[in-house]
């Protein structure tokens, strides 16, 4: 058996929190031969909540989980952690503008930020998936002074693997002869889902649909918005699928892509394809070590360009205004 690793988990009382933790503890993330110990953070008000999950925890006896710390406090959450989950932010609520979510979140992230700056372990790898996941990724890191800034992504993953299955869909194939789908950008409904280097049992998956307007009517559409379709069928955000999604992530960060496929993730940009240095833009990516490094060498015709530009435009004005705002 390896030594246990730390994993800490935000709103590990939420929705997300409930399908998620369940699977980080049965070694679905790290690996059926990796310990954990799991370090969750709520709200004072959620602490009675947290401590029923906790419980449910303990009764399913995983002989992976060593630990587990419930806490209010950041400090103690991300104490020596390797991974972070940021799961909890602020649930846009009526009538609030998007200045007044990034503002309210900019106030769990800063403090959030630091406190992984200052206590979590050198080697830690943070995934930001409360919404809005790009812009709060950014303002942590920017809190972070002691850790690097590649170890702040947030999740693309579920549009990802939501665009796969559409494809699947579509070409009357499975998931699995899916590969190199791309997620451009903001996870935000501006988001790009690029199948033009994507394959369908290895032939171009663009090729074999050749319906630009399905493309541009109903599968860029419908990945864009399945977070919305969801919430008005279901009544609750994506929560299962999301957790899915964030185990997908962690794990191939950690543990390494497929050869021959690779995923998205977003993560600060260091210029490629264009997009600017200083914000947290989704790339296609391979994954080795433990280190990820974005796929060069597409080629982005003009159509793509288009709109891998009106997402990274919507970023850099979340930039503006958090910077605006004094958060970054
Ligand atoms: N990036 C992505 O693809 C996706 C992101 N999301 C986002 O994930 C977030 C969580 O979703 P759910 O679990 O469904 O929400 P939820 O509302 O069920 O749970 C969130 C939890 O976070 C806690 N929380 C709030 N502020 C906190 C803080 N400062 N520290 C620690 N915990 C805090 C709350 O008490 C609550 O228990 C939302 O922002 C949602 O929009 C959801 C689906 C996909
Ligand atoms: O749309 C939402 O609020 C939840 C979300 O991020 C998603 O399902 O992609």
């Amino acid at each position: 058996m390896k030594d246990p690793v730390r994993v800490a988990v935000t709103g590990a009382a939420g929705q997300i929190g409930y399908s998620l933790l369940f699977r980080i503890a049965s070694g679905q993330m790290l690996g059926e031969d990796q310990p954990v110990a799991l370090q969750l953070l709520e709200i004072t008000p959620a602490l009675d909540a947290l401590k029923g999950v906790a419980m449910e925890l303990e009764d399913c006896a995983f002989p992976l989980l060593t630990e587990i710390v419930q806490t209010d406090d950041p400090e103690v959450a991300f104490g020596d952690v390797n991974y972070a989950l940021l799961v909890g932010s602020r649930p846009r609520s009526k009538g609030m503008e998007r200045k007044d979510l990034l503002e309210a979140n900019g106030a769990i992230f800063t403090v959030q930020g630091r406190a992984l700056s200052s206590s979590a372990a050198s080697d830690v790898k943070v995934l930001v998936v409360g919404n809005p996941a790009n812009t709060n990724a950014l303002i942590a890191m920017s809190n972070a002074p002691d850790v690097p800034n590649d170890r702040f992504t947030a999740m693309t993953r579920l549009d990802h693997n939501r665009a796969k299955a559409q494809l699947a869909q579509k070409t009357g194939t499975s998931v699995n002869d899916v590969t190199k789908m791309t997620i451009w950008g903001n996870h935000s409904a501006t988001q790009y889902p690029d199948i033009f280097h994507a394959e369908v049992g290895g032939r171009s998956a663009a090729e074999l649909v050749n319906d630009q307007g399905w493309l541009e009517s109903e599968f860029i559409p419908t990945v864009q918005q399945r977070g919305a379709a969801i919430i008005e069928a279901r009544g609750l955000s994506s929560a299962a699928s999301a957790a899915n999604a964030a185990i997908d992530h962690m794990r191939d960060w950690a543990l390494g892509t497929p050869d021959g496929d690779w995923v998205s993730m977003a993560i600060p940009s260091d210029g490629s394809y264009g997009v600017p240095e200083g914000i947290i833009s989704s790339f296609p990516v391979t994954c080795s070590g433990g280190e990820y490094s974005i796929v060069q060498g597409l080629e982005i015709d003009e159509f793509s360009q288009g709109r891998i530009d009106a997402t990274v435009a919507e970023l850099q004005e979340e930039r503006d205004t958090v910077a605006e705002l004094g958060l970054v």
